[in-house]
């Protein structure tokens, strides 16, 4: 549906790359998430899909047509057919959460009635039905980036680009738009390319991730592959980052290991060994621990027996 060959893109008046042979598919009704620390090249690579950045060299094809190559009339198509939201909303505050949904079908020309009624259904569907009258300046964070997603869906389109979509919200917001963004993917099939920099948010909603790092893909496959067992240091540093608060601390004499542990049995019980941090759960429907131990340092060894550990 989405596809990136050897797509290069430099900046003018700047030194490097910000992408550099980006070879990437990503099919229909998936969400595919990007991740990367701050300027690893994630928003470059989500607008060349919608053509606000074209390619230096290779090709971006949408539905198999290269976006580089449409004149006006075909862009204006490819923008029905692929919604942004962006980590600021971009809402226009001087109009109504339902004039800000409908913007996009009044500069389509559609009619008020018609207009009218979709707003509507778009509202009451991401539940924002009371808060149609309001402005931006009276809604959460949470519920504006609802107003965002209803408007990018009102021409109903099949791709919807996703850059920092819960970057500027608490986690109990996140996840419900998370929630909202899952939801939409299986009841419209709808395709969705997320940008993030947090791997709790690949964890929530992802299929398959790309880590991009210094403009390249570095690693790519199924999110709980990626999650669970990341090889390259770009992505064992963002899955560092996930835990919460400050780092775990050995006590005296002991070693600190991560220990993550997949499928059947992945909670059981270790002899020895102190749980520090972790969290149990279900990722891509496969049960999995990812725990920070103190052990023994004599012990570390036999903890690879029982799944990845790294010592930390
Ligand atoms: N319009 C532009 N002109 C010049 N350089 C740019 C432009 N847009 C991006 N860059 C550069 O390209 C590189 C990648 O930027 P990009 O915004 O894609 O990264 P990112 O991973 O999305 O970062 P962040 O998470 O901080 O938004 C950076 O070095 C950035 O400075």
């Amino acid at each position: 549906m989405i596809r990136f060959e050897g797509v290069s893109k430099r900046f003018a008046g700047t030194g490097g790359e910000a992408l550099r042979a980006i070879d990437l598919d990503v099919a229909a009704g998936e969400i595919f998430g990007v991740i990367g620390a701050s300027g690893a090249g994630k928003s470059t690579l989500v607008r060349l899909v919608n053509a606000l950045e074209r390619p230096t060299s290779g090709r971006v094809l949408v539905d198999g047509v290269d976006v580089a190559a449409l004149d006006a009339a075909g862009l204006r198509g490819l923008r029905r057919k692929v919604g942004m939201i962006f980590q600021s909303f971009g809402l226009h505050s001087s109009l109504t959460v339902a004039d800000n949904v409908g913007l996009p079908l009044r500069l389509a020309g559609r009619e008020a009635r018609e207009r009218q009624e979709r707003v509507a259904v778009l509202i009451d569907r991401v539940g924002l039905a009371v808060h149609e009258a309001k402005y931006p300046a009276q809604l959460s964070g949470g519920q504006k980036q609802r107003v965002g997603i209803a408007r990018a869906l009102a021409t109903g389109p099949s791709i919807l680009l996703c850059d920092e979509p819960t970057s500027a919200l608490d986690p109990e917001t996140t996840r419900s738009v998370l929630r909202l963004l899952r939801e939409l993917n299986r009841e419209l099939g709808l395709t969705i390319m997320l940008i993030t920099h947090e791997m709790e948010v690949v964890r929530e909603v992802c299929d398959r991730v790309a880590v991009i790092d210094g403009g390249t893909v570095v690693e790519m496959g199924a999110a709980a592959d990626i999650f669970l067992d990341g090889q390259h240091p770009a992505t064992r540093r963002l899955i560092s980052e996930a835990g919460e608060g400050a780092p775990a601390v050995a006590p005296e004499g002991m070693a600190l290991v991560r220990l993550t542990r997949r499928g059947a049995g992945s909670a059981a019980p270790i002899d020895g060994a102190e749980v520090l941090e972790g969290r149990i759960g279900r990722i891509g429907g496969e049960s999995y621990s990812d725990l920070v131990l103190a052990v023994q340092p004599s012990e570390v060894e036999r903890l690879s027996s029982l799944g990845r550990a790294d010592r930390i």
